[in-house]
């Protein structure tokens, strides 16, 4: 395997410089890095029509959006880069589209043009009605916690048997429902006060009823600033601990952990493998750093990379990349038939990817996770872990407890539906 496109230390790519940051003028034009958005006079304090209302809060970028102006064709994702290219060429005022492109490369993606970008976000004052909401509620597992382990132990007998399948990324899910509708502005804002990781708001049904994802993810697939290319996939996780000395030893824990090392070597040898062909500079650290969000550590990597040509777009490189082991498994093909043989449910849109793309090309693309599905007055909640040979179900099982933490906390209840007294400081 392609482990590296070798790169000399003095051709460090910078970290993209910030574009989109909506929170600073209350209105009129904005500069990006390639374009100029009118800011519309920010009406986030009514309550927008959730159907069409996007969120999008990462370390370098910030907006929100209201409406659809075009809708870009539904498609699989081995033509998104050709769908997203006919979609400019043919709207030539068009700037951005973004949206969110399911788990599944087959199945249909979300994207849309959006009819306009507000300059601030909703009111922090939103992010106090999330943990009040709804009187009762009701909590679903699917499966439960005990297949869950069944599901983990079946994949772990065929690690053993198959030597060609190395890794699966096993999920669950929690269906949470209340009496009265979620508002995914109120989940995303309480969502977003952990720095680490990139808050969002995604319509992923645009005709129908109201689908939204709502989620903090960890986890950069891609970001394509020119040529300059970076990705930071995470795999090898571990709860964080409210006493500081024993969250110091879980980190410890985890990195000198050879089964999370082997999960994590996995997902960035075919990471670098995909990207390779298109780079003419491409490098990894030898080995991974500790990723720290409110509720986990993690390992990661950071990779950097510099693209042969400006022809190569940001949905063309998620094309090749997605989905990667950090979410699926490896090989690809046997993990994600494994993934449909075990998991007694559709991933949808978790573990798929939410982001934009411009008219030249940028974009910026996350892993969709730490994220549940709104749909009314319903939310379910996903969760994976990866499995490899020396996985402990239970282990396995309680990393997937630990997951639901950020979102859980963010609807101020627990596994079980009980509400949390205090459930972020
Ligand atoms: C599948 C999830 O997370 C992925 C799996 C990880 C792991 O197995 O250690 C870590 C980060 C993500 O790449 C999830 O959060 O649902």
């Amino acid at each position: 395997m392609l482990r590296c496109l070798v790169v000399r230390r003095e051709e460090i790519l910078q970290a993209a410089p910030p574009r989109f940051r909506w929170n600073k003028p209350p209105s009129g034009a904005c500069k990006t890095g390639r374009m100029t958005i009118t800011s519309v006079p920010n009406q986030m304090h009514q309550m927008p029509d959730p159907a069409t209302h996007a969120i999008f809060r990462s370390a370098n970028n910030q907006f929100s959006t209201q409406g659809v102006g075009a809708a870009l064709p539904p498609g699989p994702l081995d033509t998104l880069g050709a769908r997203v290219r006919d979609f400019f060429r043919s709207s030539p005022g068009a700037q951005l589209l973004l949206g969110a492109l399911p788990f599944d490369r087959t199945q249909p993606d979300c994207l849309f043009q959006p009819l306009s970008i507000a300059d601030i976000m909703p009111p922090p004052s939103l992010a106090m009605s999330a943990q009040g909401q709804g009187g009762r509620r009701r909590v679903t597992m699917h499966p439960s916690p005990a297949d869950y382990k069944e599901m983990v132990a079946r994949a772990l007998e065929l690690i053993g048997s198959d030597a060609g399948l190395s890794k699966v990324v096993l999920a669950r899910t929690l269906m949470v429902e209340t009496d009265t509708a979620f508002d995914p502005r109120a989940v995303a804002m309480r969502l977003g006060r952990d720095p680490s990781i990139t808050s969002f708001v995604m319509p992923v049904s645009l005709d129908g009823p109201a689908r939204t994802l709502v989620g903090a993810t960890p986890e950069l697939l891609l970001e394509k600033t020119g040529r300059a290319i970076r990705s930071n996939p995470l795999a090898g996780s571990a709860r964080r601990q409210a006493d500081a000395s024993a969250d110091l030893a879980a980190a410890a824990a985890l990195e000198a952990s050879d089964k999370n090392r082997r999960e994590h070597a996995v997902v960035v040898e075919a990471i670098m493998d995909a990207l390779a062909p298109c780079c003419v500079q491409l490098k990894a650290p030898e080995s991974p750093a500790l990723h720290a969000t409110a509720s986990m550590w993690h390992l990661g990597t950071r990779i950097e990379g510099r693209l042969r040509d400006d022809g190569i777009s940001c949905t063309d490189l998620v094309a090749r990349l997605h989905p990667t082991p950090a979410i699926c498994g490896f090989p690809r093909d046997r993990a994600q038939a494994l993934i449909r043989e075990l998991e007694p449910f559709d991933r949808g849109f978790y573990a798929g990817a939410i982001g934009w793309t411009d008219a030249g090309g940028d974009g910026e693309w996350h892993i969709a996770l730490r994220c549940g599905e709104i749909s009314d007055r319903r939310i379910t909640l996903f969760a994976g872990a990866g499995i490899v040979a020396g996985s402990d179900p239970a282990a396995e099982a309680e990393e997937t407890s630990a997951k639901f933490l950020a979102l859980l906390h963010a609807l101020g209840i627990d596994e079980l539906g009980r509400p949390l007294v205090d459930a972020i400081s």
